[in-house]
């Protein structure tokens, strides 16, 4: 089932958490809303799901304008952070709730009920569980089971509002990959809410980056990572270096001789040299801290006093301190391997009088 959404706002106050939103999502497709905290996703999510009233705009599921269908007419299963399951009834209960409660002409049978709930079950792998009742239960165990009871119902559309967010480091990474095998298991097509961007950029095969209630950028997360439509997608997906300057010889074609030129560079696309070399920034190395299987180098740049950090993996860096006598306090020239570059929009000037 494919969900649009066109033209959509939504204000709270005078807030815009929705500024006119436009957004397709294919059948089948697995998208993650991706932004820092109070940009909107979980506004939009509640919006197609049906929880929350757009002021204006609409959705359509499968074409169909579903902005005045009832929540549970939609065919969409949910599944929230803080969704509790139902303390006093048992795993097995919790997942056949959503059967149980349907009107009798289209209510399974108790033997179907049992069939299906034992099937969902083993499809989350906790079939062993079906008897234990939610407080015996893992966190991540119980966001298993919070899925099993969405999919119950068979809904063509599943969204989850940062479903992992209160587990550990480990157990997210484990239901991510087993997110993924289950939607594609299951031919439905989910909508994820996260600020993680490794979370987005693991699963999803399309991320919508939001801020400030609008849409960034919509894409692979390839394309995302790569190719950011502006600073802020940079940003927000990883550590980068910023370099201020005014437009030169390398800027692009359209920028007048006054503009304000930023230019980017990752940490980890920065290659470090015993020598000068057309391009290469010199810096003396201030710390070198191994994070796992990388090092990160804090270099301080001679020039102008300012910080670059220098990403790689350990292996690489053993060898460059031995090849480069590297330590605390020597100095090395930093070549970006990959520059991204903005152009800064001057902010329009102020009037006082419309300050106070
Ligand atoms: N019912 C409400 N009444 C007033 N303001 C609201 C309401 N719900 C949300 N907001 C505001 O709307 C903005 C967007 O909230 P929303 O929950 O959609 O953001 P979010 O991107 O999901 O953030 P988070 O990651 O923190 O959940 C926030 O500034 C929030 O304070």
């Amino acid at each position: 089932m494919s969900i649009e959404v066109r033209n959509l706002v939504k204000r709270f106050g005078t807030l815009a958490v929705c500024d006119n939103l436009n957004l397709t999502i294919n059948s089948g497709e697995l998208v993650a809303l991706l932004g820092p905290s109070g940009s909107g996703k979980t506004t939009l999510l509640r919006i197609i799901a049906g929880l929350e009233k757009a002021d204006s705009g609409s959705v359509l599921f499968h074409g169909d304008d579903a902005t005045r269908t009832a929540v549970r007419e939609r065919n969409v299963g949910f599944v929230f952070q803080h969704y509790a399951l139902f303390p006093q009834m048992n795993i097995f209960e919790n997942v056949a709730f959503g059967l149980r409660v349907r009107p009798r002409a289209t209510r399974p049978s108790e033997a179907q009920i049992r069939a299906k709930v034992m099937d969902l079950l083993k499809l989350v792998q906790l079939d062993w569980l079906a008897e234990r009742y939610p407080h015996q239960l893992s966190g991540g165990q119980r966001q298993r089971i919070a899925l099993a009871r969405a999919l119950a119902v068979e809904p063509k559309v599943l969204l989850l509002d940062e479903p992992f967010g209160a587990l550990d480091a480990k157990v997210r990474k484990e239901l991510r990959r087993w997110l993924r095998r289950l939607h594609d298991e299951m031919h439905v097509t989910s909508v994820f809410v996260t600020h993680d961007q490794d979370e987005a950029m693991e699963v999803a095969d399309r991320i919508v980056v939001m801020n400030q209630g609008r849409i960034e950028q919509d894409g692979s997360p390839d394309q995302v990572y790569d190719h950011p439509a502006t600073p802020f997608v940079l940003q927000f997906l990883g550590d980068v270096n910023l370099f201020h300057g005014r437009t030169g010889r390398s800027a692009g074609p359209h920028e007048s001789s006054a503009d304000n030129v930023v230019t980017y560079v990752r940490p980890h696309e920065l290659q470090i040299l015993g020598e000068a070399r057309p391009g290469a920034l010199p810096g003396r190395l201030q710390q070198a801290l191994t994070v796992g299987p990388n090092t990160r180098l804090e270099f301080r740049r001679l020039d102008d006093d300012s910080y670059i950090d220098v990403e790689l993996p350990r292996a690489e860096y053993l060898a460059l301190r031995e090849q480069l006598n590297l330590e605390p306090g020597s100095q090395a020239w930093l070549l970006p391997r990959r520059v991204t570059r903005f152009v800064e929009t001057p902010e329009e000037p102020q009037d006082p009088a419309a300050m106070i």
